[in-house]
């Protein structure tokens, strides 16, 4: 796939009363890259995948334009796109099997039996490189560990095989070997079914590791783009230079190596 997949045109969003999350974005997705999303907290990171999902709560005032070139109509969730959160137990419901999760999701947008529901969030399970998938099936989600609920919410993700993936602070809550298996997998996945990623991070020097292109965001505004290597060689903006010089962990090895560009 190639093209524009999402364009958004001095993109703004002002939540109530209050000061613009988003202010004057002008930025393209293009199908197929993996895009990380920078920022400190508050930056307006979350609201822009929000205002991308369609997700922004009722009273937000939204400006500008976004249009999706390749779909040609906004993102369905679930089934244009899927949204991995920080915190898998926020989406994942206590008393349902993790089989019964997944399958649900795939019976629902890819119009599946259960029979074939089921079947498929089992491959779905091996996919994510959930060990022993059969048990986890019948397992509930406390019987699982964070790394392995962020895998099956990353299952659930791609069940009805989306072409957008947005992770959200995706690998925040996790410890950092977990973390580098998180982005791992999505990075195999992404590239194995051609899907965009946005990936959205506070963390520069994970991010950098694996993505294409890196969108900075301060103060509600897209303040630098470009390819990793030339963001963190050469920033042209004086806050992600902060934000590189603040990471001690850029001048060591990136996590997964030899994809960094
Ligand atoms: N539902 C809401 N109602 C009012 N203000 C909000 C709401 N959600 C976010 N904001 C405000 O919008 C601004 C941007 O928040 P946002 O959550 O997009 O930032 P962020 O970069 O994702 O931060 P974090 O990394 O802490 O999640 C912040 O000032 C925040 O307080």
């Amino acid at each position: 796939m190639s093209g524009i997949f999402c364009s958004l045109k001095q993109f703004s969003v002002i939540y109530g009363r209050g000061t613009a999350a988003l202010d004057g974005i002008d930025l393209d997705i293009v199908a197929g890259e993996r895009l990380a999303v920078i920022g400190e907290s508050g930056s307006g990171k979350s609201t822009l995948a929000r205002a991308l999902a369609g997700l922004l709560p009722e009273g937000a005032k939204v400006g500008g334009k976004m249009q999706w070139p390749v779909l040609g109509h906004s993102p369905r969730p679930g089934r244009d796109f899927g949204f991995v959160f920080q915190d898998p137990g926020s989406i994942l419901n206590p008393v349902l099997t993790i089989g019964e999760q997944i399958a649900e999701g795939a019976r629902h947008h890819l119009g599946l039996s259960w029979k074939q529901a089921y079947l498929r969030a089992e491959e779905l399970l091996g996919r994510v490189r959930m060990p022993q998938p059969d048990r986890v099936m019948r397992a509930f989600p406390h019987q699982l560990s964070g790394g392995q609920r962020q895998r099956v919410a990353i299952a659930a993700a791609i069940a009805a095989r989306p072409a957008l993936l947005i992770a959200d602070e995706a690998t925040s809550a996790l410890d950092v070997v977990v973390q580098a298996e998180i982005v791992r997998l999505l990075d195999g996945l992404v590239r194995e079914d051609g899907m965009t990623l946005l990936f959205i991070t506070h963390d520069i020097a994970l991010a950098s590791g694996f993505v294409d292109r890196i969108a900075v965001f301060h103060n509600a505004r897209l303040v630098e783009t470009g390819p990793v290597r030339s963001v963190l060689s050469a920033p042209a903006n004086d806050h992600t230079a902060a934000l590189i010089a603040s990471h001690r962990d850029l001048a060591t090895p990136p996590l997964i190596a030899g994809v960094a560009s």
